[in-house]
């Protein structure tokens, strides 16, 4: 990212991640210094959300609180989570906002790469499905979902994305602002999808920059069949919403 003053958040969501969350927050401390963290804790079991309100709580007490945190009441989904962060960064003017795991998935070492290309695009995707980008230890399974979501997602809503789905990135926060976050109902996975599909459909300049996506080793993923589920179902509608408005136009202009 080239403008030298540019603010950015890294929003990391978070449900029973005691375990990840300090490594990830040391990493980001490296790799991103200037950057601000926002914790969105559910409410976790494990208690994740006290450990990132003591962390919070010692930076501010030396003078210098990058890592903020924000607690709901219980597991709300990953989807109303972001959308939670996304207006805490609008509220408090940042012009770039990030989404990342606390898994040690998404490595910090690649958000500088994913926030220099932000100079030409509106929102950068880390995408493990173009060239030079990977997936580390996943079994067969996620990679045959992952790839089969994907290829589904660009053949129903006929956009161009390799990595649709991946939870890596990051957006100019004026396009947060003309996504209607008010109106996002996924509460899963598929958020990203709709995030990604949002975006393409106000004709922001949308791009991928390879990322490694290296599978978590402490903890475990939330993936579920609802998750699934839902995420199959709103691609589905969306596409067919699509179709219709397509051939709704076709017919307006030949005069029918
Ligand atoms: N606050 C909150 N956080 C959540 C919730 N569900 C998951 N998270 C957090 O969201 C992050 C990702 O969850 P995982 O369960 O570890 O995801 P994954 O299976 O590794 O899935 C990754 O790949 C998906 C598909 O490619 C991505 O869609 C997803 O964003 C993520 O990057 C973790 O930090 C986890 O704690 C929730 O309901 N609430």
């Amino acid at each position: 990212m080239t403008e030298a003053l540019a603010r950015v958040l890294v929003i990391v969501p978070t449900y029973d991640e005691r375990e990840n969350l300090p490594g990830a927050l040391d990493r980001l401390r490296t790799h991103v210094p200037d950057a601000d963290v926002l914790v969105v804790d559910d409410g976790s079991p494990d208690g994740t959300g006290e450990l990132a309100e003591k962390i919070s709580e010692a930076e501010a007490s030396e003078g210098r609180q990058r890592v903020h945190v924000l607690h709901r009441a219980g597991k709300l989904g990953l989807g109303t989570a972001y959308v939670a962060g996304f207006g805490w960064a609008l509220e408090r003017g940042y012009d770039v906002v990030v989404e990342m795991d606390a898994d040690g998935s998404h490595r910090a070492e690649d958000l500088p790469r994913l926030l220099d290309a932000l100079t030409d695009a509106d929102l950068v995707l880390g995408s493990r499905w173009v060239p030079g980008g990977s997936v580390l230890n996943w079994p067969v399974s996620r990679h045959v979902l992952s790839r089969g979501a994907n290829t589904y997602t660009r053949i129903v809503l006929g956009i161009p994305l390799r990595d649709a789905t991946g939870g890596f990135r990051a957006y100019r926060a004026g396009l947060l602002g003309r996504l209607g976050l008010d109106d996002v109902a996924s509460q899963g996975y598929c958020f990203q999808v709709d995030m990604a599909w949002r975006a393409v459909r106000t004709g922001a300049r949308v791009v991928e920059v390879p990322i490694t996506f290296v599978e978590r080793a402490l903890g475990q993923s939330k993936m579920s069949r609802a998750i699934v589920v839902e995420a199959l179902v709103n691609v589905t509608r969306w596409g067919i919403a699509e179709r219709s408005r397509r051939v709704a136009g076709a017919f307006r202009r030949s005069g029918r």
